[in-house]
This record gives structure tokens, sequence and C-alpha cells, in this order.
């Protein structure tokens, strides 16, 4: 089942076609890595597919619904959470506040309104979920191993930690679809490793997976299926082992060394 699709999809900057004319799918329940050479529109596909920058022209479809140039809340609301390039923790917070920012974002419901009476009971609604929202928390860190540093201040976490706590806040909107942009990123080959483990575990969970990566280990290794961009064009589409042996591809982005 096809979960997410654009239909010619293009963003451009005055001159630059940054995205041009790309039609790209995500397949239910798989992982999907997105690469290409710097500048080959990468993080602007995910920015207008998630409502962070809006399409010059194309279509944009989630779960049978067009959601094009939808705001990213409402996007995020709809099941897709993302990642970004640059950690983007709260780094004065603590592990878990940061997993319940996720959460809260999700629920966003209670608001104390109305006379007292509906206040006293807002505000026991607002514990009781509040609580729920901490426990649900502490269960996306046991998922990342991440229990016991959960009181530590985000900043104090190790780099690749850093990563993945970023990860577990994205996972917790609940969401069907996840976009993580570079997530091995500047960590080192055993953050590497442990990173892939994770997501195939969430890959597991049910929840799909689409990545752009540079760590083309990574990439073969977990994706089911490869994007290839270039140039902000679609240049192919296939299985790590075809994407691997492509002499478009090989020419424009992995060298001869990959292949
Ligand atoms: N806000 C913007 N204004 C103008 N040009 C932009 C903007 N965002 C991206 N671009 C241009 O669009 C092109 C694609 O950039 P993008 O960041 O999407 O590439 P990428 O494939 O994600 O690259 P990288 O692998 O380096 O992250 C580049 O030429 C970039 O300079």
């Amino acid at each position: 089942m096809i979960l997410l699709e654009t239909e010619a999809l293009t963003r451009a900057y005055g001159g630059v076609v940054a995205v041009n004319k790309v039609d790209f799918e995500v397949e239910s329940g798989l992982i999907t890595g997105l690469i290409g050479p710097n500048g080959a529109g990468k993080t602007t596909l995910f920015n207008t597919m998630t409502g962070l920058d809006t399409p010059s022209s194309g279509k944009v479809w989630f779960n049978n619904k067009e959601i094009t140039g939808y705001p990213a809340h409402k996007i995020c609301r709809m099941g897709i959470a993302r990642t970004f390039q640059n950690i983007r923790l709260f780094k004065e917070l603590t592990v878990v506040e940061n997993v319940m920012i996720g959460r809260h974002f999700k629920t966003g419901k209670s608001e104390t309104k109305g006379r007292f009476l509906n206040a006293v009971k807002s505000y026991v609604k607002l514990k009781e979920e509040e609580e729920e929202i901490y426990e649900k928390a502490l269960d996306w860190l046991d998922f990342f191993d991440m229990e016991a540093s959960k009181n530590e201040l985000a900043k104090n976490l190790p780099y690749g930690k850093q990563r993945e706590l970023e990860i577990a806040r994205a996972l917790a909107t609940d969401p069907k679809l996840l976009f993580l942009d570079e997530p091995a990123a500047g960590m080192n080959p055993q953050e590497t490793d442990h990173l892939m483990a994770t997501i195939r575990k969430i890959r597991d969970l049910g929840v799909t997976v689409v990545l752009i990566e540079h760590d083309m280990k990574l990439v073969m290794n977990i994706c089911d299926t490869i994007t290839v961009l270039n140039y902000g064009q679609k240049l192919a589409q296939g299985t790590p082992h075809e994407i691997k042996k492509n002499p478009s591809v090989i020419e424009a982005y992995l060298g001869k060394d990959e292949a």
C-alpha cells in the first residue's frame, strides 16, 4: 500500500529549481532511502512534503488524502513526524521532558476554560493527561535504552544519544510515517550501528520510515527501497542492489568504489 505519494512536486527559489517535477512514492511498512549529491533537493523535498515549505506546483497525498500546502502542525497531527539535519532539542530540559513535548504536541487538547467547576475538571483531566504523557514518554525512553538518563539535561547526553532522543521525541507524536534527515550525521561507527538497529526496530513497530542519508553503509544495509535525486530530479528508484549497480547513479553520486 502506498502511504505517501507526490506527483510532479516542484519547488523553485527564483531561478533555482530545487525540486523538479518529482514523483516520489513511500510504501507502507518499509524503510525508504532518499540519496543524492549535496544540493540535489533532498531536504527541500522533505520540507515540501511536511509543510515546512510550500511547493511551487505539484501534489502530495498521504493516506489517500491530498495534503498539498497543509501547514506543518496539521500534517503532524495527521501522522507524519520528522527530525532535522541539525539537532533541535530543548537542551536545557531533561531527556524525559524533551519526549513529553512531542507527546503534548500530539494531544494538545486540554485547556482550562469555562467556570470554576469546569476549570477544576479541566485541571484534574490535565493532571491525568500529564501522568499519561509522562508514562508514555518513559516507554519511548525504554525503547531507546535511555530510561536511566531520563532526568539528565538533554545537552549532557553523548552526541549519538542526542540524535536518538530527537527520534524518540518525533515518535512520541505517534506517527504512521517518520522522516529522518541525515540521522547518522556526525555519529561515530558504534553510534551508527546502534542507530541502524534502532531504525529497524522502529520499522518493526509498524512505523514507515523515510530517511535522507549520506552514509552509504547505513543506507545500503537498512533501506528496503531507495530513491535517488540529482539536480532536483528523480534519477533512479530501486532496491539497494539495483541502485548500487545503476550506471547513472554511480556516475552522479556513488562513484566506482561504492558499486
Ligand atoms: N530557502 C532557500 N532559498 C534559496 N535556495 C534554496 C533554499 N533552500 C534550498 N535552496 C537551494 O535548493 C537546492 C537544493 O537544496 P537542498 O538543501 O534541498 O539539497 P540537499 O539534497 O538536501 O543537500 P544536502 O545533501 O547538502 O543537505 C540547493 O541549490 C539550495 O541552495
